[in-house]
């Protein structure tokens, strides 16, 4: 794990930046005006903090985090809900903060679909979510995932930046780089005999069945591949929740079994702080979330989460309208 922690010049700065971005009203944050501004100020960053992300670009690093970010002394309650927080603008700088640093790293995107349309998200537990598979869960574990697996527009990196962890739970990650896949395993995820499905997150999507394989042959999803690009530093997607084998194809069936198998034993954790920040490649890793109670107290555990991608011409390109939040 790569780790930058700023010191309090830096901190300082980056606050100075936050609140140009931000402004002192959350009813009047715009993210989508501020996610323009952010782009610019980012090369305002200390030179420090832009070189450590340049390298962390370069070298495809595959988790990076960002500590000693700045987080506001008069934080509003934990919202009940990612809903709320769009409503209110909780937690706006922090909103202001991540942007800044994931434009030095990518380029922001959002969904249509998912939290409204939003281009950054709340990762917060939700009442009567707390068994979901959305990341408003919480007594149940969040399985090992790539961010929005069914896309081929789906992130380079899913950054989260921390504004209260009380009970110290753990982000769980497993590299690619760390499975031991057996040759016959691997060479069957390297074939095209996967479907992967958009997870409940995005709202109104075809979830499942044969309904859901005709959507998505439609739109170009067809039969992937798990495992792809260079055989020497391999690309992966996986979302056991969110994936199946091709109808009857018993072996890949099998093939993913022994991979979400193979997961349990390489799982690393990350228990983010206040004003931390990961940055998970999404080619690269996997991650997750375990379980804990939620309290609805405005203490709980609150995420800002935001997309990333390398070159944003790739969403431009899928459609006809030059717009980052993809339909
Ligand atoms: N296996 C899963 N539960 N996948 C879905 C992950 C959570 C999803 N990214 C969300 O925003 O809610
Ligand atoms: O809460 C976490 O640590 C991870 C959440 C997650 O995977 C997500 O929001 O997509
Ligand atoms: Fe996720």
């Amino acid at each position: 794990m790569h780790r930058i922690t700023l010191n309090q010049q830096e901190r300082d700065e980056v606050a100075e930046l936050v609140a140009e971005v931000a402004g002192d009203d959350p009813e009047r944050w715009n993210p989508l005006e501020a996610m323009d501004s952010s782009t610019e100020l980012a090369e305002r960053l200390p030179l420090r903090l832009r070189q450590f992300l340049a390298g962390v670009r370069k070298n495809e690093s595959d988790v990076t985090v960002v500590s000693n970010l700045p987080v506001s002394d008069d934080l509003p309650p934990t919202p009940i809900g990612w809903d709320i927080a769009a409503k209110t603008g909780a937690g706006h700088r922090e909103e202001a903060a991540l942007l800044l640093c994931g434009s030095a790293l990518g380029e922001p995107f959002g969904w249509a679909n998912q939290q409204d349309g939003r281009i950054v998200h709340d990762v917060c537990p939700a009442p009567g979510h707390e068994n979901s598979m959305t990341s408003a869960s919480s007594e149940t574990e969040l399985s090992l995932h790539t961010e929005d697996v069914f896309h081929p527009c789906r992130g380079d990196y899913v950054s989260l930046m921390c504004l209260r962890n009380p009970d110290a739970v753990g982000t769980t990650l497993v590299r690619i780089a760390n499975l031991e896949l057996t040759e016959s395993v691997r060479d069957i995820l390297e074939q095209r005999r996967f479907r992967f499905y958009p997870d409940d997150s995005h709202v109104g999507a075809v979830l499942a069945g044969a309904a859901a394989e005709d959507y998505l042959a439609g739109r170009g999803y067809d039969l992937g591949a798990v495992v792809f690009g260079p055989a020497e530093r391999p690309y992966f997607r996986f979302d056991v929740d969110f994936m199946s084998a091709a109808a009857s194809d018993v072996v890949a069936s099998e093939a993913i079994i022994s991979t979400n198998r193979e997961f349990a034993d390489r799982i690393e954790r990350v228990a983010l702080l206040p004003g931390d920040a990961v940055f998970v490649d999404n080619y690269r890793v996997v991650h997750g979330r375990e379980p804990f109670n939620p309290r609805y107290d405005g203490k709980d555990r609150w995420l800002k989460r935001l997309n990333l991608i390398r070159d944003v011409r790739r969403i431009y390109a899928m459609s006809d309208r030059r717009s980052r939040i993809i339909a």
